[in-house]
């Protein structure tokens, strides 16, 4: 396809040389080749499109690289990327050794902040903002965030903190009223009402010591440019409030506002989605996870469900259809999230708290501090766990049995299939005096039967999946299917013999003695770090126990993982069935020889 101005923007240097009246040409075409990309590649495609003429208003006003720009979780930052330089490997986007889904430091100078996780911009810009006074440059700083973003935690900690500072920093809300799911809480009421006119109370960005401006139409090239023309000569924190259409330009986008987020492939000329294969597949976990909890629900009035701004992606939407004043969306607040829970569990209640593994990250303390140190019988479902494919590094739910593993009280739990992730549901709804985290991964699991009725599970049971002669592989989650896969494929199937434990803690110590007395050879294999998780724990309870196996120990390596798909991910760290199949064949014929 052919933009007869983009074609010939390789910088923002290269914008800058057009005149103010082609800039409407330059959008549109952007638009069209975001659109003419993401539609075959797929990616975040709503959020770009949102913040077109945004993009090329910031980079037409301001002189970047020099002046630094730093965007909120980054998923709008397309039209970014392809303005400084990046055009002609757009179409490598989120692939496996191809551009990040994300602004990445050591990708471009343009990208001055590696984001991906909300709400750090502001902190971040106002950092560079410091920086830049304590060295005596002459700088802009420019945090662009949105206005799910903004009801953030941090990114309140960020005003606060930025009110009180001569800093030369411009932050601006694109506020389009929606997250991924529509934006929540009494902010979106304020900011809605801001809109409207029918503010009557104080600016609270005004109250913050912020120089407000706004809100303008962020769709409006001249109005942006003039407002920010005339914004970067004004010293100190302002704040310019923008209004735009999540979506704009594709009609399809701008209707359908919360699937064109993240879309999928699409016609790029129509809009439509392309449709599915007729195959019936396995479930979703998070759709097990989603009407499983509305199941329950049913017939047990103390559960609560809560997201953290992920209604759609964890399918807690299906209770929050069901049984609204029991399912809470409470924005992008992770902090919040687990707080709330603990505080409900005090009562008791029984909240199901749903967080993406790597989201829960962000809540570290109010995990050890407000759940685990109270033993509060939160249940956490810590969705995305393992690597989770496009979005990379900032999003992989590697981290979370190695984090977890250290906190006392905590039980872990990962379901090698969604019958263990709905039975262990069951059983925590019965009544737990301990907090509990489930972690299951992204997408789909193997069983298509899922429905089937409950059974409970017994804490800290692990199982013996197939029995061996020789090697015994320990594994967790539902890394297990990979393995038995392995092992059936492997012309030593006799000698191998596959345990789950299911439980990272407590871990069945009694089925460890039987392994560890029984087999000459352990290998643990999971979908999270080497480093603090499963095999961690095998190696300290063989040292306690003074067995003499030498262990192996399978699973992520010590290093961020870039983006890919899952597969790929997983071939690239030895964790698929020819790769498990044959390292357990080396280590059998090793064994052998020696
Ligand atoms: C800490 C954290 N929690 C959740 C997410 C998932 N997430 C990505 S984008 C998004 C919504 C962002 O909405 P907004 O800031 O309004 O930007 P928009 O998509 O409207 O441009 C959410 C919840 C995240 N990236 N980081
Ligand atoms: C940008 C972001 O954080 C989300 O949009 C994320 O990409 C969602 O991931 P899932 O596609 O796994 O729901
Ligand atoms: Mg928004």
């Amino acid at each position: 396809m052919k933009q007869d101005l983009l074609d010939n923007i390789d910088s923002p240097e290269d914008l800058r040389s057009f005149s103010y009246t082609q800039l409407s040409q330059i959008a549109q075409e952007l638009r069209e080749f975001i659109i003419s990309i993401v539609a075959v590649k797929e990616g975040h495609l709503g959020a770009s499109l949102g913040v077109v003429e945004l993009t090329i208003a910031i980079h037409y006003v301001f002189n970047t690289p020099n002046d630094l720009l730093v965007w909120d979780v980054g998923h709008q930052a397309y039209g970014h990327k392809i303005l400084t330089g990046r055009k002609h490997q757009f179409d490598t986007n989120r692939q496996l050794n191809g551009l990040s889904g994300f602004p990445k430091r050591a990708e471009s100078i343009y990208d001055t902040f590696g984001v991906g996780h909300s709400s750090t911009s502001i902190s971040a810009a106002l950092g560079m903002a410091i920086a830049s006074k304590i060295k005596g440059e002459n700088k802009q700083h420019i945090a662009v965030i949105g206005d799910a973003s903004i009801a953030s935690g941090m990114a309140f900690e960020a005003l606060n903190h930025a009110g009180v500072t001569d800093t030369n920093l411009l932050v601006i809300l694109n506020d389009n009223a929606i997250g991924i799911d529509p934006s929540v809480g009494a902010l979106k009421e304020y900011l809605t009402n801001v809109k409207k006119g029918t503010q009557k109370r104080e600016n609270i960005f005004e109250a913050l010591n912020f120089a407000y401006s706004g809100p303008i139409d962020g769709h409006d090239l001249n109005a942006l440019i003039t407002e920010l023309e005339r914004l970067k000569t004004i010293d100190g924190p302002k704040f310019l409030h923008v209004i735009t259409t999540k979506g704009k330009g594709l009609k399809s986008a701008e209707e359908n506002q919360v699937v064109y987020h993240a879309p999928g492939k699409f016609d790029a000329k129509t809009g439509e989605l392309t449709p599915k294969s007729g195959e019936i597949l396995p479930p979703k976990y998070q759709d097990v996870f989603g009407h499983t909890i509305v199941e329950l629900a049913d017939s047990n009035h103390k559960i609560i469900g809560i997201t953290p701004a992920m209604p759609t992606g964890s399918s807690l939407k299906y209770m929050m259809a069901k049984f609204p004043e029991r399912a809470f969306d409470v924005g992008i607040a992770e902090q919040h999230a687990v707080t709330l829970a603990a505080g409900m569990a005090t009562q008791g209640l029984i909240p199901f708290c749903n967080i993406y593994s790597t989201f829960l990250q962000r809540a570290y303390d109010q995990v050890i501090h407000d759940v685990a140190l109270q033993n509060l019988p939160v249940i956490f479902c810590l969705d995305r766990a393992g690597l989770v494919g496009q979005d990379g590094a900032t999003h992989h739910g590697v981290f979370d049995l190695a984090f977890l593993n250290c906190i006392p009280n905590l039980v872990i739990f990962s379901p090698r299939n969604v019958t263990e992730l709905r039975n262990i549901m069951y059983t925590a709804q019965l009544g737990i005096d301990f907090p509990l985290a489930v972690r299951y991964p992204r997408g789909r699991g193997h069983i298509t039967e899922w429905k089937k009725s409950f059974s409970t599970i017994e804490i800290g049971k692990g199982e013996c999946l197939k029995k061996g002669e020789k090697l015994a592989v320990i594994s967790i989650g539902p890394i297990a299917n990979t393995i038995s896969e392995a092992i059936g494929e492997s012309k030593y199937t006799n000698a191998i013999g596959h345990f789950d434990m299911r439980f990272l803690k407590p871990i069945d110590e009694n089925l460890l003695h039987h392994i560890f007395k029984n087999y000459e050879q352990i290998v643990t294999i999971e979908d999270g770090t080497i480093i603090g998780g499963l095999g961690s724990s095998i190696i300290a309870f063989a040292n306690n126990n003074n067995y003499p196996q030498s262990i192996s120990i399978l699973g992520i390596n010590d290093e961020f993982v870039e983006h890919g798909t899952i597969p790929e991910l997983m071939t690239l760290q030895e964790l698929d069935v020819a790769s498990v199949k044959a390292k357990l064949e080396s280590l059998l014929l090793s064994f052998n020889r020696s």
